[in-house]
């Protein structure tokens, strides 16, 4: 057995869409005529998905009535199409990340809980698409991360089994995903993972098996796992060496 394929999350480990996102936010919530919320909220908010995202901006004291959030999405929807990759940036180390990735044979995936109709033009937009032979987004499945299924999706379009699979994101969403389907996870921390730092967070940092700097460490981390199973290390000791 061997590591066959990674696959990756999107907004805060690929890419920092933040400043897209917030500027969809600012004119949803201007539409409706609702309080504005800052960039730095914006970026808490983001993690569970559209909804999540456009139902945090709207709660204050208590949960906004439904008919507020359907209409937010919509809105959301809307703005959100104008501003999808306008600013957003690659982190630093992702493409040469991908590059040693793909150097070692292994196939690649994404998996993101942003809805298909995003996912799929961002990374058209940011020369990232030819990287993937698998995209599952967060509408693609009934369920999203943390739920396990989109990651067991992903290793089935990439023909792998979950124990053959590592997943990379930046959040505890990517981290109970991964460990729910069986598969190796490495952390970011330069991500969203919303409001809390994964540093900060002795779940977070004891729920990975691997927290890297950037995407390029990541390479070097799933090399160096793949030698050792080569020579005869169970996944098992994997699981809690690297640190
Ligand atoms: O859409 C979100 O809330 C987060 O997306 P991600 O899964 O790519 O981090
Ligand atoms: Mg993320």
């Amino acid at each position: 057995m061997a590591l066959l394929s990674v696959t990756l999350d999107l907004d805060g480990t690929l890419l920092d869409t933040v400043p897209d996102l917030a500027a969809a936010c600012h004119a949803m919530l201007a539409e409706l005529g609702q309080p504005p919320r800052s960039d730095d909220e914006v970026r808490n908010f983001v993690g569970k998905g559209m909804a999540v995202l456009v139902e945090r901006c709207l709660t204050w004291e208590a949960p906004p009535a439904p008919g507020l959030v359907q209409a937010g999405i919509a809105a959301f929807r809307r703005h959100y199409a104008e501003t999808n990759g306008r600013t957003a940036q690659p982190y630093p180390g992702v493409f040469a990340g991908l590059d040693a990735l793909a150097a070692q044979g292994l196939k690649l995936g994404v998996v993101t809980n942003k809805p298909e109709a995003f996912t799929l033009p961002l990374l058209e937009r940011q020369g990232l698409a030819g990287y993937f032979a698998a995209v599952v987004s967060g509408d693609t499945l009934a369920q999203k991360k943390p739920d396990p299924a989109p990651v067991r999706h992903a290793c089935e379009l990439l023909g792998c089994r979950p124990e053959e699979n590592v997943h990379v994101g930046d959040s505890s969403n990517d981290f109970i995903a991964a460990r729910g389907a069986g598969c190796l996870t490495i952390g970011v921390p330069y991500g969203y993972n919303e409001g809390r730092p994964v540093t900060a967070s002795p779940v977070d940092v004891a729920s990975c098996h691997a927290l890297v700097s950037d995407l390029h460490e990541a390479a070097r981390v799933v090399a160096a796992w793949n030698g050792e199973i080569r020579t005869g290390a169970s996944i098992v000791s994997l699981a809690s060496s690297p640190s």
